[in-house]
């Protein structure tokens, strides 16, 4: 192909993944694979300068700011980092850092390099103003309100001649645990899965809705002061003061003096940092001293005086030894890999260990669904290659096809009835998953609809978790939500089971004892008071999200009317098209499903809209202002507040000294807290104004 054609190639493909990248938090190719393919043009674009794009990649940092919040110029600009993947141009950097010091003795601070987003905090007169994503670099998005959720982030700072402003900044990102934690939510939602850390960080650092962003427990560390005047001397002296300020610094940093030890460095956290409780791609090399960063300056997007070296995705090959096929919450099919070593080609599949990748075994790795079996063009036996897709979900990337003159392979055949419970597997129209369409008796299918069931955003049940229902389920008590309401105390006291996980093989012991048990009945109670919108989207009818619970639930106000709708009155309502009518007719013509919504309504769930002004439940708040802040256990926002109304209270929103009650949640922001303190205001915990309307509703 001709240089100016491959040039505007690669110069449109690269936007299109940064879109993707920044905006949809999507990663449609690899880390390695962007950068290999960046590297390529730049190297073309310096042998045909002319040919250069007016939009290319490797002029400008890849962000963009978005419409939902309101951009803010950096008042220095936040730019990118030059990186690489192997010594030698590591070795190559530090040539060049040299030539541009003329000779001058410098020295290096290495530090991890985290897997999250670049964010900018201004400070005025030591209070926190203000948090700014990266953005074009030029210009980014103003989320304060969602970078103050981050509780290692100290809102107010003193220390010793602090300048009035000053700017600190940081990576913020989403620990390990809260992404797996997170992305099993979405998964019993049916929402897409987040691919790695990073890319929930993003999308999670960029919500509306602060407190979800709360929830989702980010964090950040701080690696970057800067003022207008010289501060500091040097990077390392920035760092000690950060942390001395109570500022949240990673503490895997080194000083060094030469390339040899910043690769020593490398080599030592290649592994280490795989135990870390964060995603980290890499490793970033600063020169130390400010006046020879200085020197050095700066390139259109990345300064010259640091690079980052990172690690490339381990790939390594394994055996698909067979190939099993997961039933998930809705019932749709996941084909899985299961893998061995190839030393363990013949090894009994009971005493294989796995393919030792990234610091650990990995037996398993998804196939995703039959169109990318066929994509892959997977055999049975094949040799595949396994990698670890930002270090976390192990993914087979392709087929050793040369392989099989040595080993003999066959065709995979995708079953064509449920391995869970033998029903016939459908796929829809232009969907790539088949699925079991058996949802009212297949195993996985009912224990994923109880899951579904008490979630937060559906009753809302948080003292029953998914390994509580598991063992309930397990045991016979709790095989549709209906029998939820039939538990009580003799049935559940002294339960017990361990759980095996098999991928981590640990136990994980689960015992009711009588607190557990108080909980789960008063979790359960409570949710007959979660309005009808919650009642709807907790049946699980497919297709009926949260979003169109509500408009249902606000056209038709009762389950009657619904489930008397034709299929015309339900295409009749706004945005409800066929698909989610079709739906909604089949699930009400089961009767298993007729019978579970009769059994809810007997047990005393809201089955219809209470329609506003709020109807009254008592006096008991008569007179009484609240403000509410902070996330609650048992409450969305709205639904606290419909609650103090119905029992005769207002909400304000500001405190003041004429406030009767401060209602504090978890995460709320210390400064209306202070406040509330200093005016006397009565602080309410939850629990607290629970018992307050405790005796009367
Ligand atoms: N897979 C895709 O589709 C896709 C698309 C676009 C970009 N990308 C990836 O993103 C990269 C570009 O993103 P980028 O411009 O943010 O560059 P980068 O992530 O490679 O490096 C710069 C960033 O590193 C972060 N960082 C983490 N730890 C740091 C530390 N200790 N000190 C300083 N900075 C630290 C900062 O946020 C900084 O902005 C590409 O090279 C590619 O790997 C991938
Ligand atoms: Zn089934």
């Amino acid at each position: 192909m001709d240089p100016q054609q491959q040039i505007i190639d690669l110069t449109r493909k690269l936007n299109h993944y940064n879109t993707r990248y920044y905006q949809d938090d999507v990663s449609e190719v690899s880390d390695f694979e962007f950068d290999q393919m960046l590297k390529q043009l730049k190297a073309l674009e310096d042998q045909y300068p002319a040919f250069m794009q007016g939009d290319s990649p490797t002029q400008r940092v890849g962000g963009t700011v978005t419409k939902t919040f309101s951009a803010v110029y950096h008042r220095y600009p936040m730019l990118s980092l030059d990186n690489t993947y192997n010594e030698q141009e590591l070795r190559n950097f530090d040539d060049r850092v040299r030539k541009g010091l003329d000779g001058e003795a410098y020295e290096y601070i290495c530090e991890l390099k985290f897997d999250g987003i670049s964010l900018s905090f201004t400070y005025e007169n030591g209070v926190l103003v203000r948090g700014v994503t990266r953005g074009d670099g030029t210009r980014g998005d103003d989320i304060t309100t969602n970078i103050k959720t981050i509780r290692t982030l100290p809102l107010r700072v003193s220390g010793e001649a602090l300048p009035p402003v000053f700017e600190v900044r940081g990576e913020g990102f989403m620990p390990i645990s809260s992404f797996q934690k997170l992305n099993e939510e979405m998964e019993s939602l049916g929402e897409n899965l987040y691919a790695n850390p990073r890319n929930a960080a993003s999308g999670s650092f960029k919500l509306q809705d602060s407190a979800e962003t709360a929830r989702r427990a980010l964090d950040c560390y701080l690696y970057s002061f800067i003022t207008d005047n010289d501060f500091f001397k040097s990077h390392e002296e920035s760092l000690l003061s950060l942390k001395s300020w109570g500022f949240n610094v990673s503490p895997g940093w080194r000083k060094v003096q030469t390339i040899d030890e910043v690769i020593a460095f490398i080599h030592e956290w290649e592994e280490k940092r795989l135990s870390l409780p964060l995603a980290t791609d890499g490793i970033v090399i600063k020169v130390n001293s400010f006046e020879q960063q200085r020197e050095l300056g700066f390139t259109a997007k990345s300064p010259r005086w640091a690079i980052s070296y990172k690690y490339k995705a381990e790939n390594k090959p394994a055996v698909l030894r067979f190939v099993t096929y997961q039933v998930g919450r809705i019932g749709t099919i996941t084909p899985v890999a299961n893998l061995s070593d190839l030393t363990e080609r013949t090894l009994p599949y009971n005493q294989v260990k796995g393919v030792h990748l990234s610091g650990t075994r990995v037996k398993r790795a998804t196939l995703h669904n039959a169109n990318e079996l066929e994509r892959l063009g997977i055999r049975l036996y094949d040799t595949v290659f396994v990698e670890k897709s930002g270090e976390i979900i192990p993914k087979i990337t392709g087929v050793d096809v040369s392989q099989r003159e040595s080993y003999e392979t066959k065709p995979i055949v995708f079953p064509t009835h449920c391995p869970e419970c033998g029903h016939e597997l459908q796929r829809n129209e232009g969907e790539v998953a088949y699925f079991c369409p058996n949802d009212s008796h297949c195993p996985p299918q009912l224990k994923g609809r109880i899951e579904h069931f008490i979630h937060r955003k559906a009753m809302n049940i948080e003292s029953l978790g998914e390994g509580k229902i598991e063992l309930l389920f397990d045991l016979g008590l709790v095989k549709t939500p209906a029998d939820l309401y039939d538990l009580n105390e003799s049935n559940l006291l002294g339960i017990e089971k361990s759980i095996l996980n098999e991928e981590t093989g640990k136990v994980k012991k689960i015992s009711f004892r009588e607190k557990t048990v108080e909980n789960i009945l008063k979790g359960i109670e409570l949710s007959k008071t979660v309005p009808f919108k919650n009642v709807l989207f907790a049946l699980g009818i497919r297709f009926v999200g949260a979003t169109v619970a509500e408009k249902l639930a606000t056209y038709f106000k009762s389950i009657r009317a619904l489930r008397a709708a034709t299929y015309e009155q339900l295409t009749g309502v706004p945005e409800i098209g066929g698909r989610i009518a079709m739906s909604i007719e089949s699930y009400f013509s089961v009767p298993e499903n007729q019978l579970l919504v009769e059994r809810l309504e007997q047990a005393g769930l809201q089955m219809e809209t209470n329609e506003k002004p709020v109807e009254k439940e008592s006096e008991v708040l008569e007179g009484k202002t609240f403000v509410i802040s902070g996330v609650f256990e048992h409450f969305e926002r709205d639904d606290l507040k419909e609650k103090i109304e119905a029992n005769g209270g207002r909400v304000l929103s500001g405190v003041s000294g004429k406030l009767n009650y401060l209602l504090a949640g978890a995460n709320m922001g210390p400064s209306k807290l202070e406040k509330a303190r200093k005016l006397g205001v009565t602080i309410l915990s939850e629990e607290e104004f629970l018992a307050m309307i405790a005796n009367i509703s």
